[in-house]
């Protein structure tokens, strides 16, 4: 499946235009690609857009698949969203919650046999397999986020986007998480799209960039080509360099605001 693309994304709230005509992409199969830029500047927006759950009057093709033509119910299965804030937590244990998800996914009569196993490796790859039967609404924040992610790869969708997926978790679970979404991306050849704050996990994590500053796209392709002095300072007004670390890894060091 070749890549994501959406053209003539145009969201207003209101009387207000956020997302004016923006074209993204394509944002290949296989591959990790990261909104970036600061609060306000409409990553979010224009991953709903992305989804189809903000009307956007956006033309969105993937492969061969015209996602905008779809019905939301067809084209949720092609494509998972995973947003920032999690829904509240029901009293379901994590095992039934992740089948559950993975049954929303098939059409009924279609259901793997095997679907514990599958529920379980999942939580097991995320390092959560011992929550399993544990209930939902017992969860702390960050192991809901981790659930949620189990929930959405349990789809195995073709397409996965995932806003903030780290806000919640620990240092190592940011890292297992993002190594594991990327393997899955790569295994699967899935396009996945990925909001995220730290630009260093973008430089590390990411194989592509989209920076956003006021609902206009300032750059996009390799991290280590967009996220630079300049950029840094005209999209977050920060006086910032990219040093190389002793392993030869990019990284972001912030001297001051202006
Ligand atoms: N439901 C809404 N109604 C009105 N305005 C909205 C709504 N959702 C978002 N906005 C506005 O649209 C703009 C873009 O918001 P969006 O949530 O897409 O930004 P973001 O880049 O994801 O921000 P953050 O990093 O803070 O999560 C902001 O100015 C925000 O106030």
């Amino acid at each position: 499946m070749s890549g994501l693309t959406a053209t003539h994304v145009t969201v207003r709230y209101g009387r207000r235009t956020v997302l004016d005509d923006l074209s993204v992409g394509p944002l290949s199969a296989g591959a990790v690609s990261a909104l970036l830029g600061p609060n306000g500047s409409g990553k979010s927006t224009l991953l709903r857009a992305l989804a189809g759950i903000e009307p956007s009057g956006a033309t969105v093709r993937c492969g061969e698949l015209e996602l905008s033509r779809m019905r939301l119910a067809a084209r949720a299965r092609h494509c998972v969203y995973l947003p920032q804030a999690l829904p509240p937590p029901v009293h379901l244990q994590v095992l039934e919650s992740v089948i559950a998800a993975r049954r929303a996914a098939a059409p009924a009569g279609d259901w793997e046999d095997d679907e514990v196993s599958e529920a379980l490796e999942i939580l097991g790859r995320l390092g959560v397999d011992d929550l399993a039967l544990r209930y939902m609404d017992e969860l702390s924040g960050g192991q809901r986020q981790l659930v949620g992610l189990a929930q959405a790869l349990v789809r195995q969708p073709e397409i996965l986007l995932l806003d903030e997926p780290l806000s919640a978790l620990d240092l190592h679970h940011q890292f297992a998480v993002m190594k594991f979404v990327r393997q899955e991306t790569r295994e699967r050849g899935m396009v996945t799209v990925v909001v995220l704050h730290d630009l260093n996990i973008a430089l590390q994590q990411a194989d592509h960039v989209v920076m956003l500053r006021r609902g206009r796209i300032e750059g996009a392709g390799d991290a280590r080509e967009v996220i630079t002095t300049p950029m840094l300072h005209h999209v977050y007004g920060v006086r910032a360099r990219v040093e190389t670390c002793s392993r030869g890894r990019p990284h972001v060091v912030v001297d001051g605001v202006d």
